[in-house]
C-alpha cells in the first residue's frame, strides 16, 4: 500500500474513503469467488450455453459460479483466467489512492478507458488466433472472435497478429502510462548492469598490473635493471620502497567492486548520494582501473584513504609532472600542510606549464556532469591529491568569490542550457561561501585569541583558588576554588552595557558545499522525484549555514501533499538525515525542499548580536534568535510577541534558545527597563543568574514558590493596570513616558491609588518609572505537574492581560502533550517557537503545523511569529555556559539585585486570587474554613490533605495551607515517614 508517509492518517475514514475500503473487500471477495468458478469449472454443469436438468452442480462456487465462469469463458475465452487478477488490482488501485484527492483529470481516464479497452479486444483477438479453445469456448472467447474475422481478411493470420501486438503495446501505453521507451531503456540498463557486474567478477580473478606514468615511463620488463632480475632472480636487494625497481607483482593492483574498498564515510556517502539513475550506467566497474590510472602516481596508492584525503574530488593541476621523489621530499619538508599550501601558487604556475605538455590521458579533468561516477573514485586518491585539493581551497588569497572564479569553466562545461535557469541564491548580496571563507580567514587569528583566554582563565581561576584559600574556610572540603562562588572581587566594568568580547567569537570550519556539489544534488532531487512520478525542476538554490534550499517548479497538476508525503522517502534517498518540504514560499510560486548541509557551520551568537539588524533594533526587549536559513540574522522584539512558548524534545537546544533570549535582554536592557522572574524546576539551566541585578526575586526552584511567583505577577498586572487607568495611559511605554514628560516638566506625579497608612509616609509617593517583567519558566510541565490548574488560570490570566502591563511570559517544554500545552494556554500564548521533535503530532501541538519533526537538532527551529500562519526556520545562535557566565559576572560586577520580598509569599492580597479563591495567609489570618475543617478532622480522625479537598471541595493548595495551619495550632501531628498525619485534637464529646 502506498501509504503517505509521514502522515498519520485520522483513526475515522470519510464517507468517500469508507466506501473505497468496503469496495476493495468487495472486490477481493467477487476476485476470490471468480478464480474459484473459473479454476473449478465443469463443462456439464448447468449454465447460459449449457442445459442440465438434474445431477449437482460442480463448480465449487455453486451453480451461480457456473454460470459467471461459463459467461465469462464465453466472452474472454482463455483470457477469463487472468480477470480476477485485473479485478484485483484494479481494487488495489482504486483503493491506495483513497488519501489522495486529486482534481478528475478526464484526459486522464479518457486514455486509460480507451487503453483498457484496446487491451481487451487485442488479448483476446490474438488469444483467438494462437491459442487453443478451451472445451466448446473460444480461446478468444466471443471477443476475440469478432475481432480476428473481422481483421483476417484484411491483414491474414501473420498481418493480424503484428498489428495486435502492436495495438496492444499502444494500449498497454494508454493504459498505464508507462512509457515503451523506459521499459527499453530499463531492460538495456538491467542487461549491462549485469554484464558490468559479470565482467568485475571476472576480471577481479585476474590480477592486473598497473604500470605508473604508463606513457612516459618504459615498461619496468623493458629495462636494464629488469634484464638483470631476469638473469638473475634470487637478487633479493632490491630496494622495497622504489617503486620503479619493485617488480611489477609487488604493485599489482587489484580492482574490487567500490563496496568492498575501505573508504571513508564520507567518500562512501557521496558516492551515494551522487549516484543517479542516469550516471549508474556510466559508474559501471569497467571503468575504474581507467580513471584511476593518473591517480596510480604514489606507491601510497592502494593504502585506504586517509582522513585527510576526506576532499572531494576535483581538478588537480598541481600534481601533475611532479615527481615521486619531488613529492616526497616536500612532504619531509613540509609535514604541515599550510607551508605546502603557502607554496602553491607558485607550483600551480609551474606545473600548469608541465601539465600543458602532458599527454591527454595524464591530465585529471574538471569534474562535468558526465564524471559524477568519478566521485565514486575518491578512495583511489592519493594524499597528495586531497592536500593540493585543501590547497585549490585554502590557497586562493586573490579570489574573493570561489565560485565566481570558477564560474566561468563551469558554464562552460554545462552545455545543458538549462542549467543557467537555476539561481544559486546569495540573500544578503554575500555568499556562503564568502562568509565561510572570511570566517577561516579569522581562524587563524582566532586560535591566537583562544590560546589568550585561555591562559588568562587560567590565570584567573589560580588567583581564586588563592583568595579562596586565603579566606577562612567554613568548612572542610568547601574551599575547593572549583565550588566557591566567584561574584567576589570581580572588576567593575567600564562599558555602560556588556560588550560582545564577552562571548565567544566565531570561528567556522566548515568547508562549504561547492557549486558544483548543489547543482549535482539539484539534479538528483529531480531524479528521484521523478522516480516518484512527480515532475519537478529545481528552479532556484539557496545554500545556508546549516540546511541549503532547493526551489522547486512542480509541473501543472502536481499537487504539492504529494511531495510532503514523500519527505521521509526524500530523506533515504537522498541520503539525508531529515528533508523538510515547505509548502508555499510566501511570494513565490514554487514550493521548497530543505537538505541538511553535510558540513554544518554553528551560528555562534556573538555573530549575530554584532549583526546590523540586532544593533539597530529599538524595541524595548529585543532579543535574537539566530540565523534563518540564508545566514541573515533574525531578531525579535519580546514585547510585541508578546508571550513565547517554546518547545522541543530533551537535547534540542531549548535552554541554550533560552540562554540566548535572555543573554539578549542583558546586552540591550538595563535593570530599570527589564527585570526577570525565572522560574527553574531543573535547577540547573537558570541558576546560573542568580545575582544578576535584573532580577526581581532569587531564581526559583521550588514549584510552590512558582504558584505564588505567578500570583504576585498577576496582582502586579492588575496594580499596572490602575496606575495606567489613573494617569490615562494605555500601556507600559506611555506610562514611562508620562512620567518622565512630567518629571520634566516639574510636575512629577505622585501615586493616585496611595492612602493614608498605606505606608509610613506622609504623602503619596511618586511614581517610578515600570520596568517590563519577563517572567521565564523553562520547565513549564513540571510546574504543570507540581501546581495543578491554579498555573494554567494564572497563566492564562496573565497572557490574557499582560501585555499592555509590560508582563510576558517565555514558557519553555520538552514535553508538548496536550496536557501541558493547553487549549487556554495555546490560545493565549501565540508566539511559539518549536525545537525538534519526535512526531509530527507533537509539532501540530506547538505550531498547529507539521515540520519540527523534520528538524536537525542542535537549535535548528521553527518559529512562529504571532498572528502568522507561516513558520520561519531559524538556527538558533549558539552560547555556551562561558558566554553566560561571562555576562552574568559582568552584570554582578555592574550591581547588585533588589529583591522584591513578597514575591514568593503565599499572601498576595486578593488581586492575585483566582476567582472563587479567598485569601489565606500568616498564621493570624485563618483560612475561613479553618473552624470547619478542625471540627472535620477531630471528627473523622483523619487529617489528610485529599480528604479535606474531597471534604471541602477545594484546591488542593488551600486543603494544604489550612492543614498546615492545623499542624501549626497543635490539632496534627507533622506528617510521619508515610505521609500520613496524626490528629492530636480530642474527639468531640460524645463520640
Ligand atoms: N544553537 C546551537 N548550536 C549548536 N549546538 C547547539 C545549539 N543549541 C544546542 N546545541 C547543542 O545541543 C545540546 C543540548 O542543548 P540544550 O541543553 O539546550 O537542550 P535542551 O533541549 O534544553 O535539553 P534538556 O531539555 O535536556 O535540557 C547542547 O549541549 C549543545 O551542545
Amino acid at each position: 500500500m502506498r501509504k503517505v508517509r509521514g502522515k498519520t492518517q485520522p483513526i475515522r475514514l470519510s464517507g468517500g474513503q469508507r466506501l473505497l475500503e468496503s469496495f476493495l473487500i468487495i472486490g477481493i471477495l467477487a476476485a476470490v469467488y471468480l478464480m474459484v468458478a473459473l479454476v473449478s469449472f465443469n463443462p456439464a454443469d448447468p449454465s447460459w450455453s449449457q442445459t442440465a436438468w438434474q445431477g449437482t452442480v460442480q463448480n465449487k462456487a455453486g451453480a451461480f459460479g457456473a454460470m459467471v465462469a461459463d459467461t465469462a469463458f464465453f466472452t474472454f475465452g482463455s483470457l477469463a483466467y487472468p480477470l480476477p487478477l485485473v479485478m484485483l488490482g484494479v481494487t488495489w488501485i482504486m483503493f491506495r489512492r483513497r488519501g489522495e484527492r486529486e482534481s478528475a483529470d478526464y484526459m486522464i481516464y479518457g486514455t486509460r478507458l480507451l487503453g483498457l479497452l484496446l487491451l481487451f479486444l487485442t488479448s483476446c483477438g490474438l488469444a483467438d488466433l494462437n491459442f487453443d479453445d478451451i472445451w466448446y469456448f473460444s480461446s478468444g472467447g466471443v471477443i476475440g472472435d469478432v475481432v480476428a474475422n473481422l481483421t483476417l481478411p484484411l491483414f491474414s493470420l501473420l498481418g493480424t497478429t503484428l498489428v495486435l501486438m502492436f495495438l496492444w503495446a499502444v494500449g498497454f501505453t494508454l493504459l498505464t502510462g508507462i512509457s515503451w521507451l523506459r521499459v527499453v531503456d530499463g531492460i538495456g540498463e538491467t542487461t549491462l548492469g549485469m554484464l558490468g557486474w559479470l565482467l568485475n567478477r571476472i576480471r577481479g580473478e585476474q590480477p592486473q598490473t598497473l604500470t605508473p606514468f604508463a606513457a612516459d615511463i618504459p615498461d619496468e620488463s623493458q629495462t636494464a635493471y629488469a634484464a638483470r632480475l631476469v638473469n638473475n632472480p634470487d637478487e633479493t636487494d632490491i630496494d622495497e620502497d622504489d617503486v620503479l625497481l619493485r617488480r611489477s607483482e609487488r604493485i599489482a593492483y587489484t580492482p574490487r567492486p567500490l563496496a568492498d574498498i575501505q573508504v571513508s564515510d564520507t567518500a562512501a556517502e557521496k558516492h551515494a548520494r551522487m549516484q543517479s539513475p542516469q550516471t549508474e550506467v556510466k559508474s559501471s566497474p569497467s571503468h575504474a582501473p581507467v580513471q584511476s590510472e593518473p591517480a596510480i602516481v604514489m606507491p601510497e596508492r592502494s593504502k585506504p584513504v586517509t582522513a585527510s584525503a576526506r576532499q572531494p574530488l576535483g581538478s588537480n593541476p598541481d600534481i601533475a609532472g611532479v615527481t615521486i621523489d619531488d613529492l616526497q621530499s616536500q612532504l619531509a619538508e613540509n609535514d604541515d600542510y599550510s607551508v605546502y599550501a603557502a607554496e602553491s601558487e607558485e607550483r600551480q604556475a609551474d606545473a600548469q606549464v608541465v601539465s600543458d605538455d602532458l599527454p591527454a590521458q595524464n591530465r585529471v579533468d574538471e569534474p562535468s556532469i558526465g564524471d559524477l561516477s568519478l566521485v565514486g573514485e575518491a578512495p583511489v586518491m592519493s594524499e597528495y591529491e586531497s592536500v593540493s585539493e585543501q590547497d585549490d581551497t585554502v590557497a586562493a588569497p586573490d579570489a574573493d568569490l570561489p565560485w565566481e572564479a570558477e564560474a566561468s569553466d563551469d558554464e562552460e562545461c554545462l552545455d545543458d542550457g538549462r542549467e543557467a535557469d537555476i539561481e544559486i541564491g546569495v540573500h544578503d548580496g554575500m555568499s556562503e561561501l564568502e562568509r565561510a571563507g572570511m570566517a577561516s580567514d579569522a581562524e587563524y587569528d582566532d586560535d591566537a585569541d583562544d590560546e589568550e583566554s585561555d591562559e588568562e582563565a587560567f590565570q584567573r581561576k589560580i588567583r581564586e583558588a588563592q583568595q579562596a584559600q586565603q579566606q577562612q574556610a567554613y568548612a572542610a572540603g568547601l574551599d575547593n576554588p572549583f565550588l566557591v562562588k566567584k561574584d567576589v572581587d570581580l572588576p567593575k566594568p567600564t562599558s555602560p552595557m556588556p560588550t560582545l568580547d564577552l562571548l565567544q567569537p566565531p570561528s567556522q570550519n566548515v568547508q562549504p558545499t561547492s557549486e558544483e556539489e548543489l547543482k549535482n544534488t539539484a539534479r538528483l532531487v529531480e531524479a528521484k522525484l521523478a522516480d516518484y512520478k512527480i515532475k519537478a525542476k529545481v528552479v532556484g538554490i539557496y545554500p545556508g549555514p546549516v540546511i541549503t534550499r532547493y526551489e522547486l517548479d512542480l509541473a501543472p497538476g502536481v499537487k504539492v501533499s504529494r511531495i510532503s508525503g514523500l519527505a521521509k522517502d526524500l530523506a533515504r534517498a537522498l541520503s539525508a538525515y531529515a528533508v523538510r518540504v515547505v509548502e508555499v514560499i510566501p511570494g513565490k510560486p514554487y514550493i521548497g525542499l530543505e537538505l541538511p548541509n553535510e558540513n554544518r557551520e554553528t551560528v555562534y551568537m556573538s555573530e549575530v548580536l554584532g549583526s546590523e539588524r540586532f544593533m539597530n533594533m529599538r524595541g524595548p526587549l529585543p532579543i535574537v534568535l539566530g540565523y534563518d536559513i540564508a545566514g541573515e540574522a533574525v531578531a525579535a522584539d519580546l514585547s510585541k510577541m508578546p508571550h513565547l512558548l517554546v518547545a522541543g524534545t530533551t537535547g534540542s537546544g531549548k535552554s541554550v534558545g533560552v540562554n540566548v533570549m535572555i543573554l539578549s535582554l542583558l546586552y540591550k536592557c538595563k535593570p530599570e527597563d527589564c527585570r526577570f522572574i525565572m522560574i527553574d524546576p531543573k535547577m540547573l539551566e537558570l541558576s546560573i543568574y542568580e545575582g544578576i541585578p535584573h532580577l526581581l526575586t532569587e531564581v526559583v526552584t521550588d514549584m510552590k514558590d512558582a504558584g505564588n511567583a505567578l500570583r504576585w505577577c498577576v496582582g502586579e498586572m492588575e496594580r499596572r493596570y490602575k496606575l495606567m487607568a489613573a494617569v490615562g495611559v494605555r500601556n507600559l511605554a506611555g506610562y514611562n513616558a508620562k512620567l518622565k514628560e512630567a518629571a520634566a516638566a516639574g510636575h512629577p506625579i505622585h501615586d493616585p491609588l496611595w492612602k493614608p497608612g498605606d505606608s509610613l509616609d506622609e504623602h503619596p509617593p511618586l511614581l517610578e518609572k515600570m520596568p517590563s517583567i519577563v517572567v521565564i519558566v523553562d520547565e513549564f510541565a513540571d510546574l504543570m505537574m507540581v501546581v495543578g490548574k491554579k498555573v494554567e488560570e494564572l497563566i492564562a490570566r496573565l497572557a490574557q492581560k499582560a501585555r499592555a502591563s509590560g508582563i510576558h511570559l517565555v514558557l519553555a517544554t520538552q514535553r508538548p502533550s496536550v496536557d501541558v500545552i493547553t487549549g487556554l494556554i495555546k490560545a493565549n500564548i501565540p508566539s511559539r517557537m518549536a525545537f525538534t521533535v519526535s512526531t509530527k503530532t507533537d509539532s501540530r501541538t506547538i505550531l498547529d503545523q507539521g515540520g519540527a519533526e523534520s528538524l536537525l537538532g542542535m537549535g535548528d527551529m521553527l518559529y512562529l511569529p504571532a498572528g502568522q500562519s507561516h513558520t520561519i526556520r531559524v538556527h538558533g545562535a549558539f552560547a555556551s555556559d562561558d558566554d553566560v557566565h561571562n555576562v552574568v559576572n559582568d552584570w554582578k560586577a555592574r550591581g547588585k539585585p533588589q529583591y522584591i520580598d513578597g514575591i514568593l509569599n503565599s499572601d498576595q492580597g486578593s488581586e492575585a486570587m483566582l476567582p472563587g479563591e479567598t485569601s489565606s495567609g500568616g498564621e493570624d489570618d485563618l483560612d475561613q474554613l479553618f473552624d470547619q475543617v478542625a471540627a472535620f478532622v477531630a471528627e473523622s480522625r483523619r487529617g489528610s490533605v485529599s480528604g479535606v479537598q474531597r471534604r471541602f471541595k477545594i484546591g488542593y493548595n488551600r486543603a494544604a495551607r489550612i492543614v498546615e495551619q492545623l499542624e501549626a495550632h497543635g490539632i496534627v501531628s507533622p506528617p510521619g515517614h508515610n505521609g500520613n498525619r496524626e490528629v492530636l485534637a480530642p474527639a468531640p464529646a460524645g463520640d
